[in-house]
């Protein structure tokens, strides 16, 4: 059995330590310089994660294996320090049949860079019309609990009732993306002084709002577990925090986007800057990191977005919606949250692994970096700065919407029970 020694990191940014790696399993974690093992990784100084988790990745297969394929988009979450993502429904076939979900789990499998947890779609062919088969995806090899139309809101009440009230039977989670499809008929960025200004058919934030109230409700109603995908605005965090206060089970995530970026960037016209949700304003983003440091939204989840050149490199009107993020994530929050002072460590490692982690109940993942756990582990230098080159990136597409730009923090290493898949920030 493999024995290595990690010598010299901080688990969650704390005190130096050495961490005994045997086999799948973090055997010991002990003081820096204490603990032997037949090979030594001098990782001084580097911060130790728990492997992070992504509740919402986009691997594109089957269907759009132009834009990603579990291979590459999982290689791109290694380096961004993940060692499990939920892959969305919104394939070509659709994510919606015990079949498909396999399919993907098994890709993942072969790929080997990461954990690949497979989002059934809520409803057949993401229609919005009628059930998936949530309980044989459920059932299947593939062990699906996130259930989500990502892409598209399930909008019918009575539909969304009966998907939560479903998922119940066997822990799982509707996973919602919302969005009230006629209050963003055309719509082409957030609405607001900038969309006035530009001209461009304006998103506007109670679209996002009022679906988020329906649904809450609807779960304190049916006694279900509801998630709401990527929020976006100061409105939605307040709806999440009246419902939690209220002691219901929902869950939250936000993207790293709408953690740094804001709706300024339509005036480059450049639809690398387009995503669904639209990026919002300052006084968004504001509240959205505080919401994140409070923990009234529980996760960063990327909602990495792969889509080809000739799908952004066009009028912003024509331009597919998403951004890359997996390979940035890491970095993006620091900027926003860590360098800030509104996140430590500790909190990094709740927001991107425990946390998400619990709410798919994938086992193995975000436990405490401790004797006894699966060696999921992330090692990052904080003190890295490294300018982002989309040519660089291991995803197929290059929509990445920081290409030039200089961000701190880099993933130097990651283990996969135990199994290096990045070292020295490079696939292993
Ligand atoms: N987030 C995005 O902007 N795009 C997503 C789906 C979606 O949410 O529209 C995609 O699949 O490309």
């Amino acid at each position: 059995m493999s024995e290595r020694v990690y010598r010299g990191a901080r688990p969650l940014g704390g005190e130096p330590a050495d961490l005994l790696v045997r086999g799948e399993v973090l055997a010991e974690v002990g003081p820096a310089g204490t603990l032997s093992g037949a090979e030594v990784v001098d990782v001084d100084g580097l911060v130790a994660l728990p492997g992070l988790v992504d509740l919402h990745t986009h691997l594109r297969e089957p269907g759009r294996e132009d834009a990603e394929t579990v291979e590459s988009g999982t290689a791109a979450a290694a380096l961004g320090g993940y060692t499990a993502v939920h892959a969305m429904a919104n394939t070509d076939p659709v994510a919606d049949t015990a079949g498909v979900v396999e399919q993907v789990w098994r890709l993942g499998r072969e790929a080997g860079h990461c954990d690949v947890a497979p989002v059934g779609a809520v409803t057949v062919g993401l229609a919005g019309e009628r059930l998936a088969e949530l309980g044989a995806m459920a059932d299947s090899r593939a062990r699906v609990r996130v259930f989500s139309d990502d892409g598209r809101c399930v909008s019918d009440a009575v539909l969304m009732r009966r998907a939560l009230e479903y998922v119940r039977a066997f822990d799982g989670v509707v996973a919602q993306h919302a969005q009230e499809p006629r209050l963003t008929e055309g719509a082409q960025m957030n609405e607001g002084a900038v969309s006035g200004a530009l001209g461009l058919p304006g998103w506007p934030a109670v679209a996002e709002e009022a679906v988020i109230a329906r649904d809450v409700l609807l779960a304190a109603h049916v006694g279900s577990r509801l998630h709401v995908c990527h929020l976006s605005t100061a409105g939605s965090v307040e709806i999440v925090r009246w419902a939690k206060s209220k002691g219901w089970d929902v869950t939250a995530e936000v993207t790293p986007h709408h953690l740094l970026l804001t709706d300024e960037l339509a005036a480059t016209y450049d639809p690398t800057y387009k995503v669904n949700p639209p990026l919002r304003t300052a006084e968004d983003v504001r509240a959205l990191r505080e919401a994140v440091a409070d923990g009234t939204v529980d996760c960063v989840a990327t909602d990495h977005a792969p889509h080809p050149v000739e799908d952004k490199d066009c009028e912003w009107a024509a331009g597919a919606m998403g951004m890359l993020g997996l390979e940035t994530a890491l970095s993006v929050v620091q900027e926003a949250l860590v360098d800030t002072g509104l996140l430590d460590w500790a909190g990094v490692a709740d927001r991107m692994s425990v946390r998400p982690a619990r709410i798919g109940r994938l086992e193995g993942h975000g436990a405490p970096l401790a004797a006894g756990s699966p060696a999921n582990v992330a090692f990052v230098d904080p003190a890295a700065r490294w300018t982002v080159v989309p040519g660089e990136l291991a995803s197929r597409s290059r929509n990445t919407p920081y290409a030039g730009r200089t961000l701190p923090g880099r993933v130097v290493t990651t283990l996969l029970r135990g199994r290096p898949t990045v070292e020295h920030g490079k696939l292993a």
